[in-house]
């Protein structure tokens, strides 16, 4: 059996699925593709090839090891794309919820059944209660999560959280507060497109978190998040280094995080707020509209 518990963003981190790009295989066809940015990078020749992408991945696994940390990766499917374990599961309590995500990513749910197969509590969400991890964050008695209103999930492919799943997550977690905001989406151009919450947004350290206000749809939303940190707790990034997922970096505790050595105004931030940085280079998976909160899924954290 394998116990999970999550309550927050930070808290020691025990066990994590962390994704894989092993069998992914070549550069998709533009059509198959889910996300303006995988678009872009194929359109320029860029797209990354699974070698490098396999060399970023296996730098993380070390850190993650180094910190003690148990490791689960999962199992290969030819030709897929797998280095985004984040959305396709996710712990809250003590409960694993596995959500129907975007059919595109169907099949990818199949590659973590082995590690699903130890969990006690696992739900199962309906087919119409569309979700996905990157926008379901978990903090303390709150859950925040980044989701479309009908007009815009009908749009977008980049929609991926629904009405439904904030009335699911309501139901399935009573003693939380679910807070949702409606996130800005664009499927032609990534630097106006909040794909997940955490593109755009995510809790550090104790009290600290690193929020990029363009991504919200709805300025008042933006405004509440720095509230409830308070405005010396936040750090604003700009557009570009949204695009650049800054603020997808992913804490192994409350006092060290994994971020990518290019963000450095980010990290000095880091560390002038007594957080330690683990650096790793991961510029070839941002080309996916991702980074490292979304390759990594957390199972279980410490808490006392
Ligand atoms: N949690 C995240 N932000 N995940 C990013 C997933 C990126 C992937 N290309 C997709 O469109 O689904």
């Amino acid at each position: 059996m394998i116990t999970v518990k999550i309550l927050d963003e930070t808290a020691p981190l025990e066990a994590v699925i962390l994704g894989t790009a092993d069998s992914m295989g070549d550069t998709p066809e533009i059509e198959k593709t889910y996300d303006p940015k995988s678009k872009e990078h194929i359109l320029a020749g860029t797209f990354p090839k699974e070698v490098d992408l396999i060399d970023e991945m296996s730098e993380v696994a070390t850190v993650l090891e180094k910190h003690g940390v148990k490791v689960y990766r999962p199992k290969s499917i030819e030709n897929l794309n797998q280095i985004f374990a984040r959305d396709i599961a996710f712990v809250i309590d003590d409960k694993l919820v596995v959500p129907c995500v975007t059919p595109e990513r169907k099949l990818e749910s199949d590659g973590i059944q082995y590690v699903i197969d130890e969990v006690e509590n696992v739900l199962l969400p309906d087919e119409h209660e569309r979700m996905e991890g990157g926008d379901i964050m978990p903090w303390r008695d709150h859950i925040f999560v980044g989701y479309s209103k009908a007009d815009d999930f009908e749009k977008y492919k980049v929609s991926r959280t629904n009405e439904a799943a904030v009335e699911y997550l309501k139901k399935a977690f009573p003693d939380f507060t679910v807070k949702a905001f409606e996130l800005k989406k664009s499927d032609d151009d990534a630097k106006e497109n909040a794909l997940h919450l955490d593109c755009c947004f995510q809790p550090v350290g104790k009290d600290k978190a690193v929020i990029y206000r363009g991504g919200f749809k709805n300025e008042e939303d933006a405004e509440f998040l720095v509230k409830f940190f308070g405005e010396q707790n936040v750090f604003e990034i700009t557009k570009e280094e949204m695009y650049e997922m800054n603020s997808n970096f992913f804490s192994i505790s409350p006092e060290v995080v994994i971020s990518d050595s290019s963000f450095k105004r980010l990290n000095d931030q880091f560390r002038k707020w007594g957080i330690r940085v683990e650096e790793v280079k991961y510029r070839e998976t941002a080309k996916m509209e991702g980074l490292l909160r979304c390759s990594t899924m957390p199972l279980r954290r410490k808490y006392d």
